[in-house]
């Protein structure tokens, strides 16, 4: 592990189960985030993403089959410790959550600032005064004016709420912020205002992120690096420009062949089929069927290749050209 490195993540799985069997949201997931990087989770609907950020966040529904893997944060090991702990410690502390939708779950008859302040005073104990000051720090940071500390939610625009939550996120100075599609809700000029303001909180405050999204131009914008999701395992594992310009995985490069741009004079091209069922996926490489490139090789899981020290490729194709 660099000493760079902030979240290292290793062999993470989430399953759930269900009537009809067991879900493998989350199969087999490694990567690592580097102080004050951006990493985004790309990965069409479906693909295990927020089911991901449920793990390393310890959020998780009644119905978990299995939640096993080695997440290490600062040096800390986070998988072995107790709920209890993690809680005081790490939850909402060193780690925080943008869930998907979370504008639109402020407690309506509540003041932004009281919400705003909870983690302050429930899990670092902080008297009111100095939380209200706190709050009115970070409201500044992300660009809403302090008297609305005591407006309701309802009385906000999606966007001034959406930089509320993100407040709420900030509140306690987390070392990463997970977002899962922070700007989904909003409209095109609020996402853009807000992916700006995420790109200047992260050079202002030097914290690391974690976006989630489906939206290959979203992920651009913020984007360190990118890992991409297929069927509950990430595929690729690459900086960003090299991501964008020259994606190793078939995958990847369909994906990105599939994206509509200004001056292109081909049209772009869906991927043909559909993502295996995470009940029961396929032996072997779960994007063979609809992969173009596939050969023998494929019917058995290929290994995570190394190409060099940030770029890594689950595909057979790479057999021989990176360290397994
Ligand atoms: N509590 C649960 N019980 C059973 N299956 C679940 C549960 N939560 C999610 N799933 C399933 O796990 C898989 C991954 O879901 P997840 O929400 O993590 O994907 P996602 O990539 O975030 O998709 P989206 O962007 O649509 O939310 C899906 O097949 C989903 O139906």
């Amino acid at each position: 592990m660099s000493e760079r490195t902030l979240l290292e993540v290793e062999d993470l799985h989430l399953h759930y189960q269900t009537r009809r069997g067991v879900v493998r949201a989350v199969d087999g997931v490694s990567f690592d985030v580097r102080h004050n990087e951006a990493l985004v989770v790309l990965g069409e609907s479906g693909c295990g993403k927020s089911s991901l950020a449920k793990a390393l966040m310890r959020v998780l529904p009644r119905n978990v089959h299995q939640v096993s893997g080695r997440v290490t944060l600062g040096g800390t090991e986070l998988m072995s410790m107790s709920d209890e702990r993690f809680r005081r410690d790490v939850q909402w502390v060193r780690v925080s959550l943008v869930m998907q939708a979370s504008m639109n779950a402020l407690n309506p008859v509540v003041r932004v600032g009281e919400q705003v302040v909870e983690p302050l005073r429930v899990l670092l104990g902080w008297p009111r005064a100095r939380a209200m000051a706190r709050a009115a720090e970070v409201f500044e940071r992300v660009g809403v004016s302090t008297d609305f500390l005591q407006r309701y939610p309802l009385e906000l625009s999606g966007g001034m709420r959406q930089r509320v939550v993100l407040a709420m996120a900030l509140v306690t100075e987390p070392e990463l912020v997970i977002l899962d599609e922070p700007t989904s809700a909003l409209d095109v000029l609020t996402q853009a205002s807000i992916m700006n303001l995420l790109k200047r909180l992260k050079r202002e405050l030097g914290t690391s992120f974690i976006l989630i999204t489906h939206d290959v131009a979203t992920s651009s914008e913020l984007a360190d690096r990118v890992a991409l999701m297929y069927a509950g395992q990430i595929v690729e594992v690459a900086n960003a420009a090299q991501f964008f310009d020259a994606p190793a995985h078939p995958y990847s490069q369909l994906l990105m062949a599939s994206v509509p741009r200004l001056h292109q004079q081909q049209r772009p091209e869906a991927i043909p089929g559909q993502p295996p069922s995470l009940l029961e996926p396929p032996p072997g490489c779960r994007f063979a069927e609809r992969c173009p490139s596939h050969f023998e090789r494929c019917a058995k899981d290929p290994e995570f290749f190394r190409l060099d020290d940030r770029r890594r490729v689950r595909c057979w194709l790479y057999e021989g050209r990176g360290e397994p």
